[in-house]
């Protein structure tokens, strides 16, 4: 361990920039603060300790067992610099009932000056049995003398740059000046008669420096009554704030779609079912195939929404494959029937073509004018774009994010739907209401996801919206069969290459990274292009990457879906949406890196159609003899389950939940103290207080919701 650096005595975290009339530049540990989100003093003051130590008490060496963390005090007895086995300072410690050797490696002038012969020191670190009797390594230590703390220490997590000393001492600032008043009403300060909560100035004081004579495993398993209080806290600030959107959402207009504005027929002048057919009983009637229960069901669910007047906020979810896309055709169509516009929009370009590839062809026929917006297209073809949606003659507008610009003004949006929801961020998502909310009127939101979540979560972390979930594969899919095959086996999964090339099908060979720069034992995908290309004579093997432009990138993904190019070797740009029904190999090299659910998207590329498909996940050790832990229990995950659903769920489980939702990019309010399941009676107790509190009780319910959603809350005024 590298000696303590010598800080600057921190100040108190400088003030909000927005107070000062001139900003002072800010200081490398004030950015590193602000890099962990300790912004306000409240952020600071629920900034809770990863564990404590104990100087409270000072232990007599004789006492002092090896292997215990402690503080001892005395007097130093000698003190040299050796040089056998290495350079390192030597100093002996006398406490009057035993002696201990101090060593520090690394040492500055200053370590020999304050640990000098003779000198008084409160020294503490951890007492090993050392080559020549019991020694400390690198402890810390000041001169003897002042009060031993009332309070055990707090260690708090933290970045580079962020000194521990610093963060105490910020923390502390924090915790002083913080607003914590009480917000919850009196009545509701106890769960059950004989468990009444703490004040959170008292619980949060607690936690940060908690008595000596406390049970750390009260601490450590969450159960002292401090951590109560924060858990009853965070699980009423995340309910009143689903609640409030609810209300808030209640409140605002969006048109209601219910009857049928435009008929017609069939564009080609085919009339299907008579001249009195809606766009949508159109389209259902051209599908090569017939819904699924579960999608006819969620398609009920969204037009039931779409017919009221305050805007629907539905999640979709269903697993990979499992036909998202024609259930949002479909609540497209029954916009258009009403006479309104409709735009959707997708994380990536390559994603978002794939929407408007499939959706023309749908809705072409039909005469529905559909149009393409990104940022990559020409000048002049965007203009014709945006003159097409100002003018109400693009009924659809399918593109990336380009869609929410500023330039962008619908002549009347009624439904917009995202794809991949947990991509775009709550400010996007805002974007979108604030920029399409017309003459008082919101459109209606459908958000598409194909990482599908645990209801349990869903329950709690999107109940402000409404969830609809297509729980059912389209009928004649065979099951991907999934297998786990070491590297060093390459040229057997090429031959089961040849061998899908030969039945004229496609295959995907996916690789982690494009370039050598991560780590020079991992083959990137530039390397496997060569390799398979040479492997595979007169097969064209195309290469996709996320730095290629976005016109070679259409090329490529133009040929392999048209069929022409036999295997298609990409880093993760085809994760999402992309959809060859023809393709039935999918090989994912160093699958050893990639995340349980990105998995799961990957391997859904394949058994698109009625094929029997096959996913090869190829996985190296390096240098180790075994793969880790996780990625073990990952790849057996994909080997055992095909349902989105179960690997959703062991995702959870080897993962935790703030990592499972991508937390800070989800923008969901994401339960950093509270267990949903291990807190079930306070999640009731909060659920039970939350509508009362809004209705009696409205300026505490908003005080409590700005202290644990700051600016976030924004979106919560009525
Ligand atoms: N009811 C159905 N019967 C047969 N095939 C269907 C049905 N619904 C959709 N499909 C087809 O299944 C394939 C997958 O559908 P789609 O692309 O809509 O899935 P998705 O849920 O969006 O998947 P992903 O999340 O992987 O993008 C498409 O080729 C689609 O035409």
């Amino acid at each position: 361990m590298p000696p303590p650096a010598k800080q600057a005595p921190p100040t108190a975290p400088a003030p909000a920039a927005k107070t000062q009339a001139v900003a002072a530049p800010k200081s490398q540990p004030q950015k590193a603060l602000e890099k962990m989100g300790l912004r306000r003093d409240i952020d600071l003051a629920l900034h809770l300790p990863l564990r404590y130590e104990d100087e409270t008490r000072i232990v007599m060496l004789k006492d002092a067992r090896d292997g215990d963390m402690v503080q001892i005090e005395g007097q130093i007895t000698h003190s040299e610099v050796t040089f056998r086995p290495r350079r390192q300072l030597r100093v002996t410690i006398d406490d009057g009932s035993d002696t201990c050797v101090l060593r520090f490696i690394n040492f500055y002038p200053s370590h020999q000056k304050t640990l000098s012969v003779g000198a008084r020191v409160r020294v503490r670190g951890e007492i090993r049995g050392g080559f020549v009797g019991r020694e400390m390594v690198h402890p810390s230590f000041k001169l003897a003398g002042g009060e031993l703390p009332g309070a055990l220490t707090p260690v708090y997590s933290t970045v580079a740059g962020l000194p521990q000393a610093y963060l105490r001492r910020a923390v502390l600032g924090g915790l002083g000046r913080a607003d914590l008043s009480e917000t919850i009403p009196a009545p509701f300060l106890r769960k059950t008669p004989s468990q009444p909560l703490l004040s959170l100035r008292d619980a949060l004081q607690f936690l940060h420096h908690p008595t000596p004579d406390v049970a750390l495993s009260t601490l450590e398993d969450h159960s002292h009554p401090a951590w109560q209080r924060l858990k009853a806290e965070e699980l009423l600030a995340q309910q009143l704030s689903q609640l409030q959107a609810r209300r808030v959402r209640a409140a605002m207009r969006a048109p209601a779609l219910s009857g049928p504005a435009m008929r017609g027929p069939a564009a080609d002048g085919a009339s299907l079912q008579g001249p009195q057919c809606t766009l949508y009983e159109q389209l259902l009637e051209r599908l090569p195939f017939r819904l699924t229960a579960a999608q006819q069901r969620v398609c009920a669910e969204i037009a039931l929404d779409l017919q009221k007047n305050i805007p629907m906020h539905r999640l979709l979810q269903g697993d990979v494959g499992s036909g998202k896309t024609v259930v949002a055709a479909l609540a497209a169509v029954r916009c258009m029937d009403a006479g309104w516009q409709c735009a959707l929009m997708a994380p990536t370009e390559i994603l978002a073509e794939q929407h408007f590839r499939k959706l023309i062809a749908w809705l072409e026929p039909l005469g529905i004018r559909t149009v393409w917006l990104t940022g990559s297209q020409k000048a002049k073809e965007r203009r014709e774009s945006l003159a097409m949606i100002a003018s109400g003659e693009a009924a659809l507008v399918v593109g990336t994010h380009a869609v929410i610009q500023d330039k962008v003004v619908f002549k009347n949006l009624a439904l917009a739907i995202i794809d991949e929801q947990h991509r775009f961020g709550v400010a996007q998502r805002l974007a979108l209401r604030s920029k399409m909310s017309e003459g008082g009127e919101e459109p209606h939101l459908l958000m598409m996801t194909a990482t599908p979540i645990p209801r349990t979560l869903a329950m709690s972390y999107y109940a402000d919206l409404d969830v609809s979930t297509i729980d059912e594969l389209p009928p004649g899919r065979t099951p991907i069969v999934t297998k786990v095959v070491n590297d060093a086996r390459r040229d057997e999964v090429i031959e089961r290459i040849r061998g899908q090339l030969a039945e004229g099908r496609q295959v995907y060979w996916v690789c982690p990274l494009i370039e050598e720069s991560e780590s020079v034992d991992l083959v990137n995908a530039t390397h496997t292009h060569e390799a398979l290309s040479n492997a595979l004579p007169g097969v064209l093997v195309g290469l996709l990457h996320s730095r290629m432009s976005v016109a070679e990138k259409k090329a490529v993904m133009g040929l392999f879906t048209d069929g022409l190019m036999g295997v298609l070797v990409s880093t993760t740009v085809i994760e999402v949406g992309v959809d060859v029904p023809n393709a039935s190999l999918m090989v994912v090299e160093h699958a050893e890196r990639f995340g349980l659910s990105q998995l799961h998207q990957l391997r859904g590329r394949v058994g698109r159609g009625a094929a029997a498909s096959a996913c090869v996940l190829l996985y190296s050790t390096g240098d180790a003899p075994r793969l880790g832990e996780m990625a073990r229990a990952r790849l057996k995950a994909m080997v055992e389950t095909n349902d989105g659903f179960e690997i959703a769920r062991r995702d959870l489980e080897i993962r935790g939940p703030g990592e499972f939702l991508g937390a800070r990019q989800s923008g969901a309010p994401l339960l950093r103290f509270a267990d949903l399941e291990e807190d079930a009676d306070w999640l009731a107790w909060a659920r039970d207080l939350a509508p009362r509190m809004l209705d009696r009780h409205a300026e505490l319910a908003h005080r409590h919701i700005l202290r644990w959603l700051g600016g976030k809350a924004e979106f919560l005024k009525a």
